[in-house]
């Protein structure tokens, strides 16, 4: 039944508990933006306000030769003013990122009841979920998306309970992605003139998942949000973006360390991803690494698509400021906490900048 879009309940029934998502209203046919997805004024995202940087891709590649300590510092440089940057020879074939793209379409494309089926509470494993917006009953506004998120535990539980439509693809993203975020966050680590153990290493990219991201045409983007303002809660996210573009990042502090504010595009580059820095690791560096605040706007003439890879401490990880950093510092600026605790509190509230680090904040 279509839902009166006068009528709050019955919308909301619609796009959140029946599962038809934000894009099965849109292809009901829209001509304005329902009131539950209008944002309030200073969360609106004037297009014209963000400026554009040319910020290079970074060429991984050259981790593995002579200029290794030129890359290294400008990843850790990338990493502590801007917590954002874009890689190029990333070691993930071009054509798998290209399927990616087309398989988040064909699943998000599929008839409502068969994304459904993959809802909290209905999905087959509780390692898959679709869902819409972030935490719906939560928001004050609702986010132009929907989503489906694959947690990796093992191959065979993925190729049995991931969406066919994107099961293979996932899985080669994530494992011919393992090498880079491994080789980012040692460079990371290193920067910090840290020496971690294998198995704390290992811990803190432990779990991994992959996200499909669908944000579908809008009648009046000045009014909406594709995400809200955020960071990532984890210890680094690889994102693909596909060309239409329109994801932004807070600057916090110019190179002077002057307070700016300003927010930035991350402009489609092709071939490329983007690397950002997430929760854990501003907290590892007790606040050098910058976890960035982005959102997303939404598009009136075309779809978006997005894939990003979140690699996150296992949840009995606990996570505080690592030893070495605190006394070169003289001060811990963020508390022990166990990983678990810090996931749940992070999805337990609606998006509020980076409110989430407030959790560890001393
Ligand atoms: O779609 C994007 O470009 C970013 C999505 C995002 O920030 C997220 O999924 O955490
Ligand atoms: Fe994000």
């Amino acid at each position: 039944m279509a839902p009166s879009f006068e009528d709050g309940k019955s919308l909301f029934n619609f796009v959140v508990r029946d599962g038809n998502g934000v894009k099965g209203m849109v292809d009901l046919g829209l001509s304005k933006v329902p009131e539950q997805y209008i944002q309030p004024p200073h969360e609106r995202i004037v297009k014209l306000n963000a400026s554009v940087h040319e910020l290079p891709p970074i060429d991984l590649s050259k981790l593995d030769g002579p200029d290794h300590d030129q890359v290294a510092n400008d990843i850790a440089n990338a990493a502590e003013v801007l917590g954002f940057f874009q890689v190029l020879n990333h070691g993930i074939p071009l054509e798998l990122l290209e399927s990616l793209k087309s398989s988040a379409n064909d699943f998000f494309g599929q008839a409502p009841e068969k994304k459904a089926a993959f809802q909290k509470g209905l999905s087959p494993s509780p390692h898959v979920k679709y869902g819409t917006s972030f935490v719906p009953e939560k928001e004050k506004a609702l986010e132009w998306k929907d989503y489906v998120s694959m947690v990796y535990t093992s191959d065979a539980d993925a190729l049995s309970y991931w969406p066919n439509e994107c099961k293979n693809v996932a899985l080669e993203y994530l494992k011919t992605s393992t090498d880079m975020v491994k080789k980012i966050v040692k460079v990371l680590i290193a920067k910090l003139g840290v020496t971690l153990e294998d198995s704390k290493f290992e811990a803190l990219i432990g779990l991994r998942m992959v996200n499909m991201n669908y944000y579908p045409t809008c009648p009046d983007p000045e009014l909406t949000v594709g995400v809200g303002r955020h960071s990532d809660m984890g210890t680094l996210t690889v994102l693909l973006q596909d060309g239409i573009g329109g994801l932004y990042v807070k600057l916090e502090e110019d190179m002077d360390g002057e307070k700016k504010g300003e927010w930035i595009e991350i402009t489609p580059v092709p071939g490329a991803l983007v690397i950002n820095i997430g929760d854990t690791l501003q907290i590892l560096s007790n606040g050098r690494y910058k976890s960035a605040e982005h959102r997303v706007r939404t598009t009136s003439s075309q779809s978006r698509v997005s894939v990003p890879i979140f690699s996150i401490p296992k949840p009995t990880e606990r996570i505080g400021p690592l030893p070495e950093v605190v006394e070169s510092d003289g001060v811990a600026r963020y508390r022990e906490v166990v990983f678990e605790d810090y996931m749940n509190n992070f999805f337990s509230n609606a998006h509020d900048g980076k409110k989430s680090l407030d959790y560890a904040t001393t």
